[in-house]
């Protein structure tokens, strides 16, 4: 069956949370080390995919649409245009990995769901897009289900930490750090970002000042 991936995506000043630990420029930069891993696992599921961006953004591995509003308009502006089961995943899970997505996939569900650290979403995959819309911030994971149960779709939710792991906080780089394989954790590492171990308890450092 083909699935298409819906990857919501800010380029500018993105991970405003990761300010006290990095300038904008590195957010930027990171950003888009941590998108270029989630594209990566998408594509090797056999997924296309198309970038929702709020600004010009040149992708040689994703489709991408301009679209300047808030992310929840952007992804229910998408919805209906599917004629195929959608998965829509957050550019900030650089844990995650084929393997992982393909539980999400392979779901005999009429949708399946990842939910994200403190009550939001972080994957949704539904087979009938059309009818579905998303309303994302807060207790959004809640809400996700309460509107697949609106519709009478049967739902899975996925337990998995390397797609519940997004990178918000700089208390979330620690995970990153740890079980991270691809390019966001080397970025880290390359830019001075190191783990250290403290009375017992795993903490990151940058140039040997403790951050988390
Ligand atoms: N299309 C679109 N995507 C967005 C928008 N805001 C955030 N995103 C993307 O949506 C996903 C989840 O966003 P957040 O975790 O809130 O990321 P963020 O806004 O960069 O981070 P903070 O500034 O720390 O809130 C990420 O893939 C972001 O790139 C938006 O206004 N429009
Ligand atoms: C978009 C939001 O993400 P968070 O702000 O929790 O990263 C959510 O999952 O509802």
């Amino acid at each position: 069956m083909y699935f298409h991936a819906l990857i919501p995506y800010k380029p500018v000043n993105p991970k405003t949370r990761l300010s006290s630990v990095m300038t904008q420029e590195e957010r930027e930069e990171f950003a888009e080390v941590m998108l270029g891993d989630v594209i990566s696992a998408v594509r090797k599921t056999g997924c296309t995919a198309t970038l929702l961006c709020t600004s010009p953004y040149t992708c040689k591995e994703a489709l991408v649409a301009i679209r300047k509003e808030g992310l929840n308009e952007a992804i229910n502006w998408a919805l209906p245009q599917f004629h195929c089961p959608a998965l829509i995943i957050m550019s900030d899970l650089p844990m995650v990995t084929p393997g992982s997505l393909q539980r999400v996939l392979s779901t005999k569900a009429d949708m399946a769901i990842v939910p994200g650290l403190g009550g939001g979403t972080n994957v949704i995959f539904v087979k009938r897009p059309e009818p579905f819309r998303v309303e994302y911030y807060g207790f959004s994971f809640r809400r996700h289900l309460q509107i697949a149960e609106e519709l009478g779709l049967t739902v899975e939710i996925i337990d998995s930490m390397r797609m519940s792991t997004d990178v918000d906080e700089p208390s979330d780089l620690v995970e990153l750090m740890i079980h991270g394989h691809g390019n966001a954790r080397e970025w880290l590492y390359e830019h001075g970002f190191a783990l250290s171990v403290e009375n017992g308890r795993v903490s990151v450092v940058r140039n040997g000042e403790k951050i988390v």
